[in-house]
This record gives C-alpha cells, sequence and structure tokens, in this order.
C-alpha cells in the first residue's frame, strides 16, 4: 500500500470506509456528527455490541448507547456500543491506523479497499416517492380519531401516534452521501449512520435531545413538540401557536419537570417555550439547564434518563396508559424510531437524542418513520399531513 496517498484522502473518506467494512463484516458501526459542530465521529465495535444497563456518566470508558422505543424500565435492553475503533475527523492518521492494526487482517483488507476506490461504495439510486394509498391514509386517520375518542373519555391525556412507510430498493443506497448531505444541510440537528446486525441501517437527523452532559457539566434536556411547516416570510417569533400545540407542549414540559421532582431537585434553570425551526418545520421548545457541578451530582444523568424514556414527545400521558394504548392499537414495532442514540463520555460529554426524522434500510426496503402528537383537540387529517411533513423533511435532507 502506499501510504502518502492514503494520507492525502480526506478523514471523511476514512469514515466511511470503516462504516461499509464494518457493514460488510455485520460489525456494529455508527458514525455521528452532533448539532452545531463540525466533526464527524466513527465508532466500529468487534464484540458486537451488548445490551445492558447503560453505563454510567462517569465511567471512564467511552461508548455510544442506542435504545429501541421499548425498553425495560432500567433500560437495560439498551445497546452499548464500545470502542475498538473510536475516531473523528479530526484524528491524526497516524491514530487511525494504530487502531486499526488491531483489528482483523480481513476487516483491514476491505477498509483500504473501499479507501482506494478498489471497492466501489454503495450507489444505488433514491427510489421515487411513492404517495401513500387512501387506505393507509384512512387506517391512520381512523387510529388518531380512535385516540381523540378514548382522550374524551378520560382514559388518557396525549398519545403521540406513529406509521412506517415503504419504499422497495434495488441495492444498497448510498448511506453515507445521504449522511454528508443530511449533515451539510442539517446544523442544528445530531445525524446519525447506524448499523447494527438486528435492525439493519439507520440514518437520521434529529432536533431532539432528550439528555446531555457537556464537558462542563451542564446537564441539558428539552420538551419539543407541536409542528407546523416553516414558512420564510413569517419571522420565527411572529409565529402563532393554537391552543393545541400550547397544551402539548406544555404536557412534556411538565413531565421533565416532574422527573426533576422525583429527584428532589429544584435547581433547574428552564428558558422558553420558544418557536425554533428543524429544516422546514417549527416546533414549540423548552430547554431545561442543571449545572452538576455547582450542586456537586455529577450523575444526574444516569438518573434521569430511565426517567425520561421515553417522554410524552413520544410516547405520551400518563406513560402507562400511552404506552398500552401503543401496544394494543399501532400495529407495528417502532424498533429504533423514537428510542434514543448518541455518545457517552466521548471526549467527556455525552448527548442522547430522540431518534426522530429517521430511516431504516434493510432488506430491500427503505422505510421512513414519523409520528405526532394527539390530544383531545387533534384532527385526523391535519395529524397525517404532520407525519407526511415529517417523512418529507428527512427525504429532502438526502437529495440536496
Ligand atoms: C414524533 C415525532 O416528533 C415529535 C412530536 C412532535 C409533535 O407532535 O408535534 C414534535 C416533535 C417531536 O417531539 C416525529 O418526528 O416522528
Amino acid at each position: 500500500m502506499n501510504f502518502s496517498s492514503v494520507h492525502t484522502l480526506g478523514r471523511v473518506a476514512w469514515l466511511e470506509a470503516a462504516f461499509y467494512a464494518a457493514y460488510r463484516m455485520q460489525l456494529p458501526v455508527v458514525l455521528w456528527r452532533l448539532p452545531h459542530r463540525n466533526e464527524q465521529y466513527c465508532l466500529v465495535d468487534m464484540s458486537g455490541g451488548k445490551r445492558s444497563v447503560p453505563p454510567s456518566v462517569l465511567d471512564p470508558q467511552p461508548s455510544f448507547l442506542v435504545s429501541p422505543f421499548v425498553n425495560a424500565p432500567d433500560l437495560s435492553d439498551t445497546i452499548c456500543l464500545r470502542p475498538t475503533c473510536l475516531f473523528s475527523t479530526r484524528t491524526p492518521v497516524q491514530d487511525i491506523e494504530a487502531q486499526l492494526a488491531a483489528l482483523p487482517g480481513d476487516f483491514r483488507a476491505l477498509f483500504y479497499e473501499y479507501l482506494h476506490g478498489k471497492e466501489p461504495l454503495p450507489a444505488g439510486c433514491l427510489p421515487s416517492w411513492q404517495e401513500d394509498t387512501p387506505q393507509e391514509q384512512n387506517r391512520f386517520e381512523a387510529l388518531v380519531q380512535r385516540a381523540v375518542n378514548e382522550i374524551a373519555a378520560g382514559k388518557l391525556q396525549k398519545v403521540v401516534l406513529s406509521r412506517r412507510k415503504s419504499l422497495p430498493v434495488e441495492s444498497m443506497p448510498p448511506l453515507s452521501r445521504w449522511f454528508a448531505s443530511l449533515a451539510a444541510c442539517y446544523p442544528h440537528a445530531m445525524v446519525t449512520l447506524l448499523y447494527l446486525p438486528a435492525y439493519g441501517c439507520w440514518l437520521g437527523a434529529t432536533p431532539e435531545v432528550l439528555a446531555a452532559q457537556d464537558a462542563q457539566g451542564i446537564f441539558h434536556t428539552m420538551a419539543l413538540a407541536g409542528t407546523q411547516a416553516y414558512d420564510p416570510a413569517v419571522p420565527l417569533q411572529e409565529v402563532a401557536w393554537r391552543q393545541k400545540e400550547i397544551e402539548e407542549q406544555a404536557l412534556v414540559s411538565r413531565y421533565i419537570i416532574n422527573c426533576f421532582k422525583t429527584l428532589r431537585l429544584r435547581e433547574f434553570e428552564e428558558y422558553g417555550p420558544r418557536t425554533v425551526r428543524a429544516a422546514n418545520l417549527i416546533h414549540l421548545r423548552t430547554d431545561f439547564k442543571v449545572d452538576t457541578r455547582s450542586l456537586a451530582y455529577p450523575q444526574l444523568l444516569d438518573r434521569m434518563l430511565p426517567l425520561l424514556h421515553p417522554t410524552s414527545a413520544v410516547c405520551g400521558m400518563p406513560k402507562d396508559a400511552a404506552m398500552d394504548f401503543l401496544h394494543r392499537h399501532e400495529n407495528y414495532d417502532r424498533q429504533l424510531y423514537s428510542g434514543f442514540l448518541g455518545p457517552l463520555g466521548v471526549e467527556g460529554e455525552s448527548a442522547f437524542f430522540v431518534n426522530l426524522r429517521c430511516l431504516q434500510y434493510t432488506s430491500g426496503c427503505l422505510h421512513f418513520y414519523a409520528g405526532c402528537g394527539i390530544t383531545a383537540d387533534s384532527d385526523p387529517r391535519k395529524e397525517w399531513n404532520e407525519t407526511c411533513y415529517k417523512m418529507q423533511t428527512l427525504w429532502q435532507g438526502i437529495q440536496s
């Protein structure tokens, strides 16, 4: 191998090569780019990705956590990826090569074939967008109506209903190119490309922080709910919200405040609600911050994570009644959609995001996922349209 030619390649090519080599060898791998950052990271786990209670934020070893939507109360079904190899677009090439040396020879061979273009990167075409059938629209609108009726009967206050749209594809799509497009188009989002043997490939650009703790010990979570299409003619400060969205978002804020109360923590700061943009959509958002250093509470994230997931932004209120409704009526397995994912202790930071605005590639199909919060005032047609906009957001991002 000619090292000098390898060294001149952009580091992004190294991430791509590692992704496809791991995918071909059915090893867990994830690429990610945090909101408002430039660096992209890659983690490959040769141990296969074990399920466990999430490691503590105080654990000195970095990891990447992936939780399905349905998890145990102690989150023991979380997949914990440990790095056999972990590098970013800032890592010196010599360091990446030293890490690769620890990987098996067949992985390295594939890796360098992708890196040198001897093995072409997947280049499958984007399928054409197929409109949903009237049956699918009717089914979803009837589901929304059923939820509205149960809410009116006082059985629950809010439930978040979702659906999956599947498009057949002939060959593996250019997932890493789509990852790059999303990273370029959506700087505010957490952009992830993940492969897990049990779940296939997942690509997403999510605007929703579930829980994070930065290197300065600042804990952050948010209540994000209420959705409208973004209209560039209306400044964000002038956007008007209906009572329905205001209440729906307030329920999420109340849910988060209750989590703090469970821990008897009063020292949180609350900002908002404000209108924020997420690609071609806008939402209402309240941010909550806690200075864990001044409170001497470094493990706050460990305590909050199992209380927060799943928040009423993706499940509902009360949580058990909403989950029960979803089990009885939603009629499909969300898998990783509306679960959470993110790095733990990578360069001193941990940040978990709700897995929204995502697609899954598995066995000849692309599956798009989207949901919407249902309250007593929901209109089934508007909720249907909301799921369409959310899917289109991702669709537009990968095409650009
Ligand atoms: C469920 C989704 O989004 C969630 C639901 C929202 C809503 O109901 O308005 C808004 C943001 C997210 O918390 C999704 O994008 O699939």
